[in-house]
């Protein structure tokens, strides 16, 4: 058969995980994302590093469909989030920065809101909500107010309304800042085995060791542009991920300023 024709039989390649295509946010004079191209294959772990202000959580807010781009296209599995956000949030598992909870209700009312709010019948919607409290450890607090939770039990509680509807593509904001290190370890097997059966986590942190270890792929951004995106391997090279970043990025000062903190006086 001509290799023509051996291409007409294979089916056609899956489109990524997540496409973003030339995003640009203004925030007043601010431009906080200046033109920000990014592809997620499907069934990648993907890290999102950047310095503070970087542009990080603009990004993920515009690829999630809580921010409108100024320009540019967002394409979930090949959908476009910004004509069908309905559709496209159906497989969108989000994780947002600073989160805004109903934090007058439980954590299980929590959970179960956000199964329902996602067409889950109430019977799966129970049966995955303690799957959920177990896996994070929540169980002792399910009937516990949100409001009284710890910053780490909420940040858990929210990756669990991320999770209930089992989506596709999970898009996490600093998923592990305040959390402890077991329940942090709990997390990472969770969404070790959602990549193993072919989920996508997209994750922003500023821990580079972390991301090494827990990521495949990797994007570094500054200034609202990505400096560099691949494979770990090729984005760290020879280098580790800190060490590459910190080249990548500076902005490293030395130890001689702040000369009135020192304590000493000689
Ligand atoms: N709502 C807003 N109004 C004005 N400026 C904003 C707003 N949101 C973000 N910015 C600015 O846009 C830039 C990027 O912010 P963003 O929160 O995306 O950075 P980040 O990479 O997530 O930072 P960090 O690592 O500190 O969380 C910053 O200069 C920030 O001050």
């Amino acid at each position: 058969m001509p290799p023509e024709d051996v291409r007409a039989t294979l089916p056609d390649q899956a489109p990524p995980a997540l496409l973003l295509q030339g995003l640009w946010r203004r925030f007043g004079q601010k431009i906080a994302v200046a033109g920000i191209d990014l592809t997620v294959p499907a069934g990648s772990f993907y890290g999102l590093v950047g310095p503070n202000g970087a542009g990080k959580t603009t990004t993920l807010s515009m690829a999630t469909g809580l921010l409108q781009p100024d320009f540019g296209t967002v394409l979930v599995h090949g959908r476009d989030l910004w004509a069908d956000p309905v559709g496209v949030k159906a497989v969108l598992g989000v994780l947002p920065d600073g989160v805004r909870l109903f934090d007058r209700l439980t954590g299980a009312q929590l959970i179960t809101y956000a199964g329902l709010l996602h067409g889950l019948d109430r019977e799966t919607t129970a049966a995955r909500t303690a799957d959920l409290l177990a896996a994070l450890d929540l169980a002792a607090d399910a009937q516990t107010l949100v409001v009284d939770y710890s910053a780490g039990m909420t940040k858990k509680v929210a990756l669990a309304c991320a999770l209930v509807h089992a989506p596709r593509l999970l898009v996490l904001d600093e998923p592990f800042e305040a959390v402890d290190p077991v329940s942090a370890a709990n997390i990472r097997d969770i969404l070790a085995s959602y990549v193993a059966s072919g989920g996508t986590v997209i994750v922003s942190s500023h821990v580079m060791d972390l991301v090494q270890r827990m990521c495949d792929h990797v994007a570094v951004i500054a200034g609202g542009h990505v400096l560099a995106a691949g494979t770990v391997d090729e984005v760290r090279g020879d280098a580790s991920l800190e060490d590459r970043f910190v080249e990548l990025v500076g902005g490293r000062v030395g130890g001689e300023g702040l000369a009135w903190l020192r304590t000493s006086s000689d």
